[in-house]
């Protein structure tokens, strides 16, 4: 069996579309919606992300603000920042680039961020709506890998799901938003017990384990739908958690890495923002874009 190949990168120039015509509506009112992205140091691999991110956010006609700051910033000054992106009415949306160097912490600078504005949907607030099915801001990957999910398979309940992964920024809320939509859903973990057994029980496997092939086609249920979130980097370029060329003979459906779910974050990124500035403005939130 060969998979269908789930094409993130079209599916997230599809959305950018929608939310660029979004934005023209917007502006006719006078709103301009504006993302905010912090980056503190000068790791290449974040830098790459950001000038991505605002290219695209540019594209879409929004407007992007980017503060880079040196890695040796203190908590206090990152914190000055952020109270002055949370009282500036031009910025809707939040973005501040994890990992942050060791010396900041990492949860007091992301829970001071105007919930709101808080377009990764990290901050604990947005963390316990979505976890109590209220109206969230919903964190970027696992948003758009639930779209990809629907849009392959329609209807997600009473699927089993397994999560491989358990970070705050994926895994768990993949499993919130998968149970959310009546799917059955395991998260597993490096304590894991039989972790190959597991996953071909999944009609749903969610990889987010940051280890290059991690996953390989034995573990999986024949014509399950399989979505890598892995970004590895390797001499032999950019590669997922699943070993996908042997995978793809037995899943009916993947994601391939790069053009998976990569493209999928920063349109989801962008779609938050649009979600953002309609709340904000008293406006319906735009359809489509929020679970
Ligand atoms: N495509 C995209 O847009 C994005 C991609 N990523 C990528 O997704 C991957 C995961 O990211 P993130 O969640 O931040 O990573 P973390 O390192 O925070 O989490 C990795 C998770 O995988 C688990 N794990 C590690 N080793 C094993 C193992 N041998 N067996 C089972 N589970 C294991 C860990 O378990 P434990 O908790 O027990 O340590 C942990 O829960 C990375 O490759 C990252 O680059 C991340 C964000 C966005
Ligand atoms: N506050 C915060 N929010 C994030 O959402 C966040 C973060 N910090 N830190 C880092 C991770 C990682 N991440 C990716 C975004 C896009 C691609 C992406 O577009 N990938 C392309 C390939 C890009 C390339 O070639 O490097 C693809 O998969 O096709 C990947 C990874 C967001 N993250």
């Amino acid at each position: 069996m060969t998979a269908t190949l789930i094409d993130g990168k079209a599916f997230a120039a599809e959305l950018r579309q929608r939310i660029a015509d979004e934005v023209t509506r917007l502006k006719d009112r006078g709103i301009t919606p504006g993302l905010a992205v912090v980056l503190v140091g000068e790791d290449p691999a974040s830098q790459v992300y950001v000038r991505s991110k605002g290219k695209q956010t540019v594209q879409v006609g929004m407007n992007s603000y980017e503060h880079k700051l040196p890695a040796e910033t203190s908590q206090e000054e990152l914190l000055t920042l952020i109270e002055r992106l949370n009282s500036d009415p031009a910025v809707n949306g939040i973005l501040v680039q994890l990992p942050l160097p060791a010396h900041l912490d990492e949860a007091a600078v992301i829970n001071a961020i105007d919930p709101a504005k808080d377009v990764d949907g990290f901050h604990i607030l947005n963390v316990g709506l979505l976890a109590t099915g209220q109206k969230a801001m919903v964190p970027c990957t696992p948003l758009g890998c639930l779209m990809l999910l629907r849009d392959q398979l329609g209807e997600l309940s009473g699927k089993r799901a397994v999560v491989l992964g358990r970070s705050n920024i994926v895994g768990k809320p993949m499993a919130q938003l998968l149970l959310r939509d009546s799917a059955t859903v395991t998260i597993a973990h490096s304590r894991t017990t039989d972790l190959p057994e597991l996953c071909r029980q999944a009609d749903i496997l969610v990889a987010a384990v940051g280890r290059p092939h991690f996953v390989q086609a034995d573990w999986i249920k024949p014509g399950a739908t399989v979505i890598d979130v892995g970004i590895n980097r390797t001499e032999t370029g950019l590669v997922g958690d699943v070993d996908f060329a042997a995978a793809s003979q037995v899943a009916g459906a993947i994601t391939p890495v790069p053009g998976g779910v990569g493209p999928m974050t920063i349109a989801c990124l962008l779609a938050n923002t649009l979600t953002a500035t309609a709340r904000v403005n008293g406006l319906p939130d735009p359809e489509g874009l929020t679970p």
